[in-house]
């Protein structure tokens, strides 16, 4: 308006001064109009791209389908390409999710732990696994404490001969058939759950073990179940079994606490039972005995499938990859050949186990038995221009890292070297999660694997009886039929 009266009274010359004058007004009233509707506009939070599915179940089904066909990654890698690389929606277990990809996604939650985000497990975990009230974060620390100290280095290197001595036995035991043919997957977990009842507990009788594994089998089998608590379910049978679990602890746990009080400790001190209960926080105060079995119950269960899984998948490579296998049998072979054939290996050897690492971690890469972890935002935050709503859960996969190939080159393929000199970029190989929460027994199952591939290796060779044996993750991978294999001994 200014503009065109002004005009009236002023030279043509001026044309162009007075175009620019009606521009800039036209702008300053966009920006009035912008300003006030802004203003009376509700505020809509930018949410990711992505489906929320069915109501209640959400993308749930398509999310563990695609884990029992084999394909975890599927899941992942479709939504990546249709929405994002970076950041997706979803709905997952009842609950609204954001799924973070990539390194900078593992990156941003690794980071942020107890800042914008939580570590979070869906309802009907925590039902099954958690009886105490000992989910807090302080609860959460406490508990990550006594871990990592019966885990730190110093305490591993004791339990190389206890590990090597009953790796050495259970094959001698259980691998030695009349016709060479064994199932691989259900005698590495026999071995496995065997080592973390004698690390964690001091509990060696088989009869007692056996109980034990047998409930086990029925808490995992409810982990990913229908949530329906109802008898004859599932997930009614986990609940069931978790209790009874408990209900055993509580009497190893009391038996445990009497030795500790008449000073009978020195042969069991350095399990992690005893580490819990003489464990006493900054108020002076001893864990109860339900967390205690909280604890116990949380790392069998950890490192229950999960060992097992790496070890039946290094069988399942080395027999597919003769010239693997062979490296890995020469490292074995001078390890061996450097001691007295009743000595057992110590720290020192595992130190020499480079290559047999570099192939652990390419199990762990292509066949990770963890697929990825839920945290909650604690705040309202934004990711890669998205806004992530306080209350919102998150999720990380193993696998939007370790199958793409701007991170692995070749992904589907079995190639140890990729572990050799700096090895993958930081925050792509991440098979036992990062920052605060990382697993903290990752070096325990290292040591385990190493252990049991050098017995294994220095005792037999092997070859599959199905050659493609299917996959399925449940959650963790497994061979259908249990990976049956040959053995024969290596002389
Ligand atoms: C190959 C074997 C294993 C794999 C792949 C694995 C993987 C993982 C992953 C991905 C997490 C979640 C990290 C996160 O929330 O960001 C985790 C947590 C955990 N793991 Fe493991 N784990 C293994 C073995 C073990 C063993 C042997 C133990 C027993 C000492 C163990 C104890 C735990 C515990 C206590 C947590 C919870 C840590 C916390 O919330 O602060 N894990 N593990």
């Amino acid at each position: 308006m200014v503009a065109k009266v002004a005009k009236l009274y002023v030279s043509p010359g001026m044309d162009l001064f007075f175009s620019a004058l009606y521009l800039s007004e036209f702008f300053c009233i966009y920006l009035l109009v912008v300003f006030l509707f802004r203003r009376h506009k509700p505020n809509h939070p930018r949410l990711p791209h992505g489906r929320t599915g069915w109501p209640l179940i959400g993308e749930t089904l398509a999310f563990v389908s695609s884990g029992w066909n084999g394909r975890p990654e599927k899941f992942i890698a479709e939504r990546m390409n249709r929405y994002s690389p970076k950041i997706f929606k979803t709905s997952l277990a009842g609950e609204k999710m954001a799924v973070f990809c990539g390194a900078s996604g593992n990156k941003f939650l690794f980071s942020n732990e107890n800042k914008l985000v939580v570590s979070w497990w869906p309802p009907t975990i925590q039902k099954i696994t958690i009886g105490s009230n000992s989910t807090s974060v302080e609860g959460t620390k406490k508990m990550r404490g006594i871990i990592m100290e019966f885990l730190k280095p110093e305490a591993l290197q004791k339990y190389v001969p206890v590990i090597a001595c009953m790796a050495r036995q259970h094959l001698t035991i259980n691998w030695n058939t009349s016709n060479g043919q064994v199932k691989a997957f259900p005698l590495s977990r026999k071995l496995t759950f065997a080592l973390a009842c004698r690390l964690f507990m001091t509990v060696e009788d088989p009869k007692h073990v056996a109980k034990f594994e047998k409930q086990f089998e029925l808490v995992t089998a409810g982990l990913l179940s229908v949530p329906v608590n109802v008898p004859g379910t599932a997930f009614n049978r986990a609940i069931k079994a978790a209790n009874h679990i408990r209900h055993e602890l509580s009497f190893i746990i009391e038996e445990r606490r009497k030795q500790l009080l008449e000073k009978k400790q020195m042969e069991t001190a350095r399990d992690l039972l005893s580490h819990m209960l003489l464990a006493i926080d900054e108020g002076g105060q001893h864990l109860t005995e339900l967390e205690i079995g909280d604890m116990i119950l949380g790392v069998l269960l950890a490192s229950h499938d999960t060992i097992s899984s790496v070890i039946t998948f290094t069988i399942y490579y080395l027999a597919d990859h003769p010239k693997v296998y062979a490296q890995v049998l020469k490292e074995h072979l001078e390890i061996a050949s450097s001691k007295q054939p009743e000595d057992s290996l110590s720290w020192e050897d595992i130190h020499k186990m480079n290559y047999s690492r570099n192939v652990i971690n390419e199990v762990l890469r292509l066949a990770p038995p963890s697929q990825g972890a839920f945290k909650e935002a604690i705040k309202d935050f934004t990711y890669a221009g998205f806004d992530i709503p306080k209350g919102w859960k998150t999720f990380w996969s193993v696998y939007s890292t370790h199958k793409d190939p701007n991170c692995f080159p070749n992904p589907e393929k079995f190639d140890p070297s990729r572990f050799e000199g700096n090895g993958p970029k930081p925050f792509t190989f991440v098979p036992f999660g990062g920052g605060p929460r990382m697993c903290p027994g990752s070096e325990l199952a290292r040591l385990e694997i190493l252990i049991f591939v050098h017995s294994l290796v220095t005792k037999f060779r092997w070859e599959k009886l199905i050659p493609d044996e299917k996959i399925v993750y449940s959650p963790s991978p497994m061979p259908v039929n249990g990976l049956p294999i040959r053995l024969s001994p290596r002389d």
